[in-house]
């Protein structure tokens, strides 16, 4: 991956954020850290928007975004049309967000996944390729949902 992997986090998350920062780069990879950076009660979806932006002007190639349970996380990131994130609590889906999904955030709650299996998934986000084929098509409609 030659750009960086940008991270944020809420405070729900700032420990698994900072573990993960730092399996990111012991993997020899760039990581953009995003914050939160001190420990005050914050807002999910400004983080969200910090790492969207990462993606969009090219600083960062995919993102690793957290909150509590990532659930608001990830609500908050899927609101942009570049983004195709996924909420996930293990490695198969982890593996099949990439397979499927072409997903290029990867979401993680700081309160409900533990550091281990954190690890597990990142390393399946950044080693697991899309499949393409029939899944392509419909990656393909997710960039062109129309509105109701
Ligand atoms: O958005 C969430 C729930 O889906 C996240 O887990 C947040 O981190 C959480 O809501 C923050 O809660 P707190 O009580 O303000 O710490």
């Amino acid at each position: 991956m030659s750009k960086a992997i940008a991270l944020a986090s809420d405070h729900g998350a700032i420990d698994l954020r900072c573990l993960m920062r730092d399996h990111v780069e012991s993997r020899g990879l760039m990581a953009l850290d995003l914050g939160t950076h001190g420990t005050d009660s914050v807002d999910y979806p400004d983080f969200a928007a910090e790492l969207a932006r990462a993606i969009q002007d090219g600083r960062a190639e995919r993102g690793i975004l957290l909150c509590g349970t990532g659930i608001g996380a990830s609500i908050a990131i899927n609101r942009y049309p570049f983004i195709r994130a996924a909420l996930v609590h293990d490695v198969t889906g982890a593996r099949l967000c990439r397979e499927h999904n072409d997903a290029n955030v990867l979401v993680l709650g700081g309160r409900t996944t533990g550091p281990e299996v954190a690890k597990d998934c990142v390393n399946a986000f950044l080693d697991i390729a899309f499949e393409g084929g029939r899944h392509a098509r419909r990656v393909e409609k997710l960039g062109a949902m129309p509105s109701l």
